[in-house]
């Protein structure tokens, strides 16, 4: 396993429109995405993009609000009301192999490998396996392509 790129980090929010806020007159962010719902992953999602070297995107913020009543966020929110970070993401070339070498490290998998709001495939790893943070991996997104 070599450690990847960081695409973003979660925030967990109970309001997207409050955190755009924060981060636009607070933080400064200029490039907020549009959200949008993934009710395959129980979330409303925003990017909030940092800015990379020489014009591209760094480390995006990823917020996402609740949705559904089976979203996998309540529990974070009903510890946390007023949100806070809630998993961190890299990215890898080959999720099936990078799977196959977690679980060879003995690392658990929080359910099924499925696609992730860059359109390309993500797993979760179990933060007591992951020294205490919910670990997100994801297939680097082809060039061009995605939020
Ligand atoms: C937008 C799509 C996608 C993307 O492409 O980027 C996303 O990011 S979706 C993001 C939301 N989806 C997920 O988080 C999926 C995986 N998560 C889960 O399956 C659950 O959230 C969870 C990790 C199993 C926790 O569920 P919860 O109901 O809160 O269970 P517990 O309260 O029993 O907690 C179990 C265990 O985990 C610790 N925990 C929980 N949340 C976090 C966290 N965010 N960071 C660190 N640790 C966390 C909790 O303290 C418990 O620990 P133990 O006491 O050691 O068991
Ligand atoms: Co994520």
């Amino acid at each position: 396993m070599k450690l990847g790129r960081l695409n973003h980090i979660g925030i967990a929010t109970p309001s997207i429109q409050d955190s755009i806020a924060y981060y636009r007159d607070v933080m400064g962010a200029t490039e907020i995405h549009e959200p949008f719902d993934m009710p395959s992953n129980g979330v409303k999602v925003c990017f909030v993009d940092t800015p990379g070297e020489n014009g591209t995107t760094g480390t995006q913020i990823e917020l996402i609000e609740p949705l559904g009543a089976d979203s996998p966020i309540h529990g974070f929110l009903a510890k946390n009301p007023s949100g806070g970070q809630h998993h961190m993401c890299y990215e890898v070339p080959d999720i099936h192999v990078a799977r196959a070498e977690f679980e060879a490290m003995g690392k658990r998998v929080l359910g099924d490998t499925r696609i992730g709001a860059h359109g390309t495939l993500v797993f979760f790893l179990l933060p007591r396996d992951m020294n205490g943070i919910l670990t997100e991996i994801m297939e680097t997104p082809k060039a061009g392509a995605g939020h």
